[in-house]
């Protein structure tokens, strides 16, 4: 399947969740299994071989592809989640979204300067919760290989705001 076909699968609803937003629909891919199956084989087949110890996966639709492609390389799966739900010594990052505002946190023992971590999300608009998971990575001194995403909303700064704090980026999709 090719990543324009993947593409199609993704629908685009407007004035969702409020007016002036095009929301950027994965549930229609998630349903196709050749469409889901294979946006994961494109992200395996980028990092196969390479030293990757840990997917660091952004709640809550980045669960979706994080846990598959933790799976598909035989590597851990780090959460990144949203306040109140990780036990024990948490690091937490307020930061500005598209639609509000929000919180992410990290288990502060949840990796080390030996782990070489992705961090991947559904989707990257403002760039502001990638921002937050770089921050909080960057806390526990693991080394960040790249983000990667399914889509990328080209009209919003998300990619230069990566680039601003000197992360690589990888996407699929863009609109
Ligand atoms: O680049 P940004 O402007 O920060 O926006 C992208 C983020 O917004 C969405 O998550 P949302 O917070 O809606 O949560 P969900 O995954 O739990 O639906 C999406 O899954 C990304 O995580
Ligand atoms: N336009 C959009 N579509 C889907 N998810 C989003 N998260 C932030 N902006 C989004």
């Amino acid at each position: 399947m090719t990543v324009e076909q993947i593409k199609a699968t993704i629908a685009s609803i407007p004035d969702y969740p409020k007016p002036g937003i095009t929301f950027r629909d994965i549930t229609p891919l998630l349903q196709d299994g050749d469409a889901f199956a294979a946006s994961i084989e494109y992200f395996a087949e980028r990092y196969r071989g390479s030293q990757i110890t840990q997917i660091a996966a952004i709640e809550a639709r980045g669960f979706i592809f994080g846990a598959a492609l933790a799976k598909a390389l035989n590597c851990g799966l780090t959460l990144l989640r949203k306040p109140g739900k990780l036990p024990g010594e948490v690091l937490s990052q307020r930061y500005q979204l598209e639609y509000g505002s929000d919180e992410l946190q990290i288990r502060a023992d949840s990796l080390d300067k030996n782990d070489h971590v992705v961090i991947i999300d559904d989707l990257l608009a403002t760039g502001g919760t990638v921002a937050a998971a770089v921050q909080l990575i960057e806390q526990t001194q693991a080394s960040i290989q790249e983000a990667a995403f399914l889509v990328t909303l080209d009209e919003l700064p998300g990619e230069q705001k990566l680039q601003q704090q000197g992360v690589a980026c990888y996407t699929l999709c863009r609109f």
